[in-house]
């Protein structure tokens, strides 16, 4: 069985070398909005895949990081680079473009790592990360596979490479919550939420 928890965020970017010229060439925003989807073969204590609650913490706080934020590549021109972190509190910096491509591929496997160092506690068995879907516009979205996320022909993306300014940290309810993940720290999950 599949489940699907929406998010969403209000985020901006430039992407460069594609070939909308609009896209390109200016900074523009979008209201992303973040499908999570997790598959299992079993139910957990409330026949339930795993509660939308439980997603509603550490998953929903690393999704909303870049809610009102710029997500800026790190090999974008260096003066730009300097600049939107000079002017902007709020930062995403990644090891990529932020293409909605890109965008799916980062949060796969920044929630399948989330995942697989969470320790659940209420009969949840057997829970995967399915696919993250990206819907950038009402009209256009990418879907990232597990394959797609830790393909080399697109590109491997490291966790250490990813950035959160000091501001979208101190959000998280627990601002080391990144630095946890890194260096591969556990997570419990609450009995109740
Ligand atoms: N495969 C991708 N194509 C494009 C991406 C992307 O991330 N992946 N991104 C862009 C731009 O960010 C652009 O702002 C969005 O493009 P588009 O879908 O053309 O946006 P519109 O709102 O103009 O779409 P309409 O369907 O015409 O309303 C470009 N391409």
């Amino acid at each position: 069985m599949i489940i699907r928890k929406l998010f969403k965020f209000e985020n901006a970017h430039i992407v460069r070398g594609c070939s909308s010229e609009k896209c390109r060439s200016s900074v523009h925003g979008h209201s992303y909005k973040i499908e999570l989807l997790f598959e299992s073969n079993f139910l957990d204590n409330g026949q339930m895949v795993y509660d939308f609650g439980l997603m509603k913490q550490n998953m929903k706080a690393l999704v909303e990081s870049f809610d009102h934020a710029i997500a800026i590549w790190s090999g974008d021109n260096a003066e730009y680079v300097k600049d939107m972190k000079k002017h902007s509190a709020r930062w995403v910096e990644l090891p990529v473009s932020p293409s909605a491509e890109q965008f799916s591929r980062v949060i796969f496997l920044m929630i399948d790592k989330l995942l697989q160092l969470t320790t659940s506690v209420n009969g949840e068995k057997e829970v995967k990360l399915s696919s993250v879907i990206v819907h950038e516009t009402q009209t256009g979205y990418a879907q990232c596979f597990v394959d797609d996320a830790y393909s080399k022909q697109m590109g491997t993306i490291a966790l250490e490479d990813i950035v959160f300014s000091q501001d979208v940290k101190e959000e998280w309810a627990d601002s080391e919550l990144f630095e946890k993940m890194k260096r591969g720290e556990k997570f419990l999950n609450p009995l109740s939420v």
